[in-house]
């Protein structure tokens, strides 16, 4: 029995590059695809947010000296663009994903309307939330946050390029260690990094959990949705 009956997954962007320099890596995008059929498959309502670094990363350069809210359009277009590849990688292994817009984009995705997103998750549809808030200043860790609790859904998972909390980012510091479960005010006070502050305060003011763990390790979306203790919970 699957632990949740309906969860938002944070998909990271940058993980989407697979070995690639920027962009997405079709290996890596069929292989996530496969995971959260997998998922579903067990009667799990599904939705997702997904992050822009791998596309708007490869592009920042060029946003150097752009105003902060014209980049950050560019980033959320970005978001756009992953989730009309995730969600065409889904539709091609036999889901039915829908993409639905926090900024108008009509001719290319439907735009975002909660009772209409609720809907497609009762009929067991994945929906890929795309553009972010839709706001700039923010970023799609707060997306899946914001999403997370009007959905309803019971958890926000996390999917991303390390496994789990650190004491510090691992990436940098090597001695750093990984915790299995940590309150959101301790990861706030400590500034850890791995969500940015906005998506941590919301999340511990609806309640609601948060568990980090690695995009890269194969069966462990299957096993966060069972229950099974992996990565680090991030908890009121
Ligand atoms: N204390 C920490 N514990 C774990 N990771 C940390 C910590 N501090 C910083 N990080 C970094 O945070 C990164 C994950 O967050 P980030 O939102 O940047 O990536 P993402 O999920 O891949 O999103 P995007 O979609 O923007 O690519 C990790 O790759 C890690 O290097
Ligand atoms: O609500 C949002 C979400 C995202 N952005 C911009 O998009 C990029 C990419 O998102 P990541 O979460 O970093 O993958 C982000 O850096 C912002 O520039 C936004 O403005 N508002």
């Amino acid at each position: 029995m699957p632990a949740y009956q309906r969860i938002l997954l944070k998909l990271s962007g940058e993980a989407l590059m697979g070995d690639d320099a920027f962009g997405i890596n079709r290996a890596t995008i069929v292989r996530i695809v496969d995971e959260i059929a997998d998922v579903t498959r067990l009667g799990v309502q599904v939705a997702i947010v997904i992050g822009g670094g791998n596309i708007f990363r490869g592009v920042a350069g060029g946003s150097v000296g752009m105003d902060r809210a014209t980049a950050d359009y560019m980033g959320m277009l970005a978001t756009v663009m992953n989730s009309l590849a995730l969600a065409d990688t889904m539709n091609k292994a036999g889901l039915v994903a829908r993409v639905m817009s926090a900024i108008g984009i009509e001719q290319v995705v439907e735009p975002y309307v909660r009772p209409k997103a609720l809907q497609y998750l009762e009929e067991g549809k994945v929906v890929v939330f795309a553009a972010g808030t839709g706001n700039p200043f923010f970023t799609t860790d707060t997306a899946a946050a914001l999403r997370g609790a009007e959905i309803g859904a019971e958890v926000v998972l996390k999917a991303t390029k390390v496994d789990g909390v650190y004491t510090a980012d691992p990436n940098k510091d090597p001695s750093a260690t990984r915790y299995t479960s940590i309150s959101f005010d301790e990861a706030m006070v400590k500034n850890l990094q791995v969500m940015d502050a906005t998506a941590f305060a919301l999340c511990r003011d609806q309640k609601l959990p948060v568990r980090v763990f690695s995009i890269f390790k194969s069966g462990a979306l299957r096993n966060v949705v069972m229950g099974a203790d992996e990565g680090t919970l991030v908890h009121v």
